[in-house]
């Protein structure tokens, strides 16, 4: 079972249009809401995979009644705490080109006890779990250190964490030593404080980032493919793809790739960047399933690309 922790979940509305003229109102030729939260999309991978999954995620307010139906809808079992304030809506705009333009929301504010009530479900729902999959940006209200203390809680618990988040929230959390951390480009190059303009620099950034704690990384470089960091050595992967439709949740999908084969080991890689490069040829933030997945058009290797150019930073 993969347990999943968001604690900033959202509604994602996508909406399509004809074109993006800023200062005018926009008509949108589709539009659509799909539950998401990074947490929220692991557990929705993992499920589309028929692997027993339960999101863990603060709701609140219309927004999260919302959420909480279509998470039921998506048959996912959702362990809901309910806070005082609303679940975010976050906004994807699409023009005709496939230029997406992202709007995400800060989120509720969560007082104290909501933060520890927060705590204690995890607790109570981690028991038989093989992952907990901690998830995204952090709401108003939870310190930096909260991933941090979860960490440290599961680990007393014997249970195994991955970490997909950023910044103070990512850093503050090495110490405790997460089973495997999933930055992506950017949000390595944030974690050691330097651009990184080759493969070779993402490896040596993830090295660091094991120094300071992570007892793994899997480090996904967008287009490029991904990289796989462990005591044992390092991996990289990449996979063929024709078009890409929308790259909204490729990253969780790999990290629900990665858990549901193992969450170690070349295996685990390659599943990794199947189930990325699958979900960037959906549209939206849909999830792949089993029969989206094309293992053929992975490539595996111990071979690091070092000079291979990086994409995707913004400075
Ligand atoms: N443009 C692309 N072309 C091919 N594959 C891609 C592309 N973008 C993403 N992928 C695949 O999806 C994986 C995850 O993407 P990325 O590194 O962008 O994650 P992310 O930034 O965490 O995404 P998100 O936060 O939206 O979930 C990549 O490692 C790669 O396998
Ligand atoms: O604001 P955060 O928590 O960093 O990211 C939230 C988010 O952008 O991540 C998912 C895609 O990975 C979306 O479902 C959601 O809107």
């Amino acid at each position: 079972m993969i347990l999943t922790v968001t604690p900033n979940p959202s509604l994602d509305r996508t909406y399509e249009l004809p074109g993006l003229t800023r200062g005018t109102v926009l008509r949108a030729t589709a539009d659509r809401v799909d539950p998401g939260g990074k947490g929220v999309n692991v557990s929705r991978a993992v499920a589309a995979a028929a692997h027993r999954t339960v999101a863990v995620a603060p709701l609140g307010g219309p927004e999260g009644a919302l959420l909480a139906q279509l998470l039921e809808e998506h048959g996912i079992e959702a362990a809901g705490v309910p806070i005082a304030g609303s679940t975010r809506v976050n906004v994807t705009l699409v023009e005709p080109d496939g230029t997406l333009t992202k709007v995400n929301a800060a989120g509720p504010e969560i007082t104290p006890a909501e933060a520890e009530r927060l705590l204690d479900t995890v607790r109570a729902r981690s028991a038989g779990a093989d992952w907990i999959a901690c998830c995204g940006s952090l709401p108003r209200g939870l310190p930096p250190q909260w991933y941090a203390e979860l960490v440290a809680r599961s680990h007393r618990a014997g249970v195994r964490i991955a970490l997909d988040t950023s910044g103070a929230a990512l850093v503050a959390a090495l110490a405790e030593r997460p089973d495997v951390i999933k930055p992506n480009t950017q949000e390595l190059a944030e974690a050691v404080g330097r651009p990184l303009a080759t493969v070779g620099d993402a490896l040596k950034a993830a090295q660091e980032l094991c120094d300071l704690g992570a007892r793994s990384v899997l480090a996904s470089l967008g287009a490029v493919g991904q990289l796989l960091v462990e005591p044992s050595g390092a991996n990289f992967a990449v996979a063929r793809v024709d078009a890409v439709r929308s790259d909204v949740g490729a990253g969780d999908a790999s990290l629900a790739g990665f858990l549901s084969a193992g969450g170690t080991g070349r295996a685990a890689l390659s599943a990794a960047v199947a189930h990325g490069a699958a979900a960037v040829q959906l549209p939206g933030s849909v999830m792949p399933t089993p029969a989206d997945l094309d293992p053929s058009a992975v490539i595996t290797t111990a071979d690091i690309p070092m000079d291979l150019p990086l994409t995707g930073q913004t400075p």
